[in-house]
Parts: structure tokens; C-alpha cells; sequence
């Protein structure tokens, strides 16, 4: 088959984006597997689709890179919101976008009439063990010791609708991240795997991240991930909600709010690539 998609980028979390308004992709899966492969595919984190919703303006579906589904992604889900508005499936600058973990509101700035950054309120984050989730005794997991790669991180688990576990460490640059990573995604601790941040405090508003995702290994940004920190961090006391917290990852800033109910608002930039066809043997 012949698979028309536009590549598209969050802060360098970059997926291949299908317009699935009309046509349903099969095998979506597979697909995403193939597309992501970064030496015999067109090279991505993962596959996003855009559906038609019911209750929504747009759905929104996501794939990693290992074909797994996701249930939510904070960078394509700007990126999603640059899509339609920019090919003109909508006009509106506030829209809602279903996905796998409820409705969510965006709101878009134009630059040239054309969608620069996105303002996502990305509801609220659970903490709650079960949510996440993560095997404990406990109702949370708020930085609590895991002796992983034999040495002791204090983890903190948070829900933004896909699971979290949050690191404070001194350096993530120095961080051996291929081999720890895996690590924490496949523990016994984290039944459906997790997604995993490492966060250096820089001050109570700056934080800087480098994530281990699930399903698609180290990725150069995640809009969750970033508020997942960002949660953790006004939970271990670092940070003070109401607060707008910039987070420095390896593709460029986003700026999260996290509130006293703990919802969360996410701003950042969504940017295009290019379109093209692959074919695809399926
Ligand atoms: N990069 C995404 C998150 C993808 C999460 C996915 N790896 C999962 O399995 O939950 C973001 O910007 O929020």
C-alpha cells in the first residue's frame, strides 16, 4: 500500500503523522513499526493518527516506535492541533482533541497564519498507585527507593493518562541512559511498563530532563513527561504549583503550569517537516 503521511515535530519527539479523517489505516501497528525505523523506514518516535471523533473535534491515536499503542502524547497532540488547523480541517483556534485518555483543550497562536505553539490543558495527574500503575503496598509511589543497575533512585510515579516514574538526580548528562532506561521500563515494579524522566533541578522554576520512553527508547523531548516532572517536583517540594516551570529538554523548552488540583497546562511549539508517500509491504 501506498502511505501518504507528513512528518512532523515536537521539540525534536518527532512522529509520522496519517490523516485517517477519510480512509482507516490498517495494521496500525505494524505500520508504525516500519515508518519509525530510522535506517529502513522514514525514521520517527512513533506513528500519530487523526481520526474523526464523536464527542471531540479530532481524535487523536499514537503509536511507539515498538508498534505498542500509547494512550496519550503531550508534543503530537500540538502537533495534531498544527495539522488540521494549518491544512484547514478546522478553523477554530480552540479545539478539543479526544485521545485514549479523555478530551483535551488547545489553544493555538499563529505566526504568518500559521500555527507556531500550542496551549494544551492536559488535565489532571494522578498519583494514585493504581493509576499509574505501579506495584507498591502504598496508595502512591512518591520517592521511594528502587535499586535498579546497582544503585538506589528515589522514584516518584505519576499518571498524565500514560504512566511516569520520575527521577531527581545531580546530572542527566552524565547519565548512562541506554542502560538504565530499559531497566526501569521492564521492572517487575510497573505491570504495563513506564515511561521514564530524569530531571536535574536547575532553579524552583527551571528544570532539565532527559527521558527514556516506552515503546521508543531515549527521545529528544516528552510534552507528559515534562509535566509528569513537573508534578513530581511541586510533590517533593521543589517546585511551587501556580507556578509556570520552564523544562530544558534535549529539543528545545516547554513551559507546564501544574495547579494546586493538580491539573496541568503544557505550552510549546509544534512544527512540519515534510509530507511524502512510502510504500509499504503489509
Ligand atoms: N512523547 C510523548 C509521550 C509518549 C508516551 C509513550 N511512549 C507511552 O507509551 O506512553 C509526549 O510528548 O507526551
Amino acid at each position: 500500500m501506498k502511505l501518504h503521511f507528513s512528518k512532523m515535530h515536537g521539540l525534536g519527539n518527532d512522529y509520522i503523522y496519517v490523516n485517517c479523517l477519510e480512509h482507516k489505516l490498517k495494521h496500525p501497528e505494524e505500520v508504525a513499526r516500519i515508518v519509525s525505523d530510522r535506517h529502513f523506514g522514514v525514521g520517527s518516535d512513533g506513528l500519530i493518527l487523526i481520526c474523526p471523533s464523536d464527542r471531540a473535534d479530532f481524535e487523536m491515536r499514537m503509536f511507539n516506535a515498538d508498534g505498542s499503542e500509547g494512550k496519550m502524547c503531550g508534543n503530537a497532540i500540538r502537533c495534531v492541533g498544527k495539522y488540521v488547523y494549518d491544512r484547514g480541517f478546522t478553523d477554530r483556534k480552540t479545539l478539543q482533541i479526544d485521545t485514549r485518555s479523555g478530551v483535551k483543550t488547545l489553544e493555538l497562536t499563529l505566526e504568518d497564519g500559521k500555527v507556531s505553539t500550542v496551549r494544551v490543558d492536559m488535565g489532571r495527574a494522578s498519583l494514585r498507585a493504581r493509576d499509574i500503575p505501579v506495584e507498591t503496598d502504598y496508595d502512591d509511589f512518591v520517592s521511594q527507593p528502587m535499586l535498579v543497575h546497582g544503585e538506589v533512585f528515589l522514584v516518584t510515579c505519576v499518571s498524565m493518562g500514560n504512566p511516569h516514574a520520575v527521577i531527581f538526580c545531580d546530572d542527566v548528562e552524565d547519565l548512562p541512559l541506554e542502560d538504565i532506561g530499559p531497566l526501569f521500563e521492564n521492572h517487575e515494579k510497573f505491570p504495563d511498563r513506564i515511561n521514564t524522566e530524569f530531571i536535574e533541578l536547575v532553579d524552583r522554576q527551571t528544570l532539565k530532563m532527559r527521558v527514556w520512553e516506552r515503546g521508543s527508547g531515549e527521545t529528544f523531548a516528552c510534552g507528559t513527561g515534562a509535566c509528569a516532572a513537573v508534578v513530581a517536583a511541586v510533590v517533593n517540594g521543589h517546585c511551587d504549583a501556580g507556578d509556570e516551570v520552564t523544562v530544558r529538554l534535549r529539543g528545545g523548552e516547554l513551559k507546564i503550569t501544574c495547579r494546586e488540583d493538580f491539573t496541568v497546562l503544557m505550552e510549546g511549539p509544534a512544527a512540519h517537516v515534510f509530507d511524502g508517500v512510502m510504500e509499504i509491504d503489509l
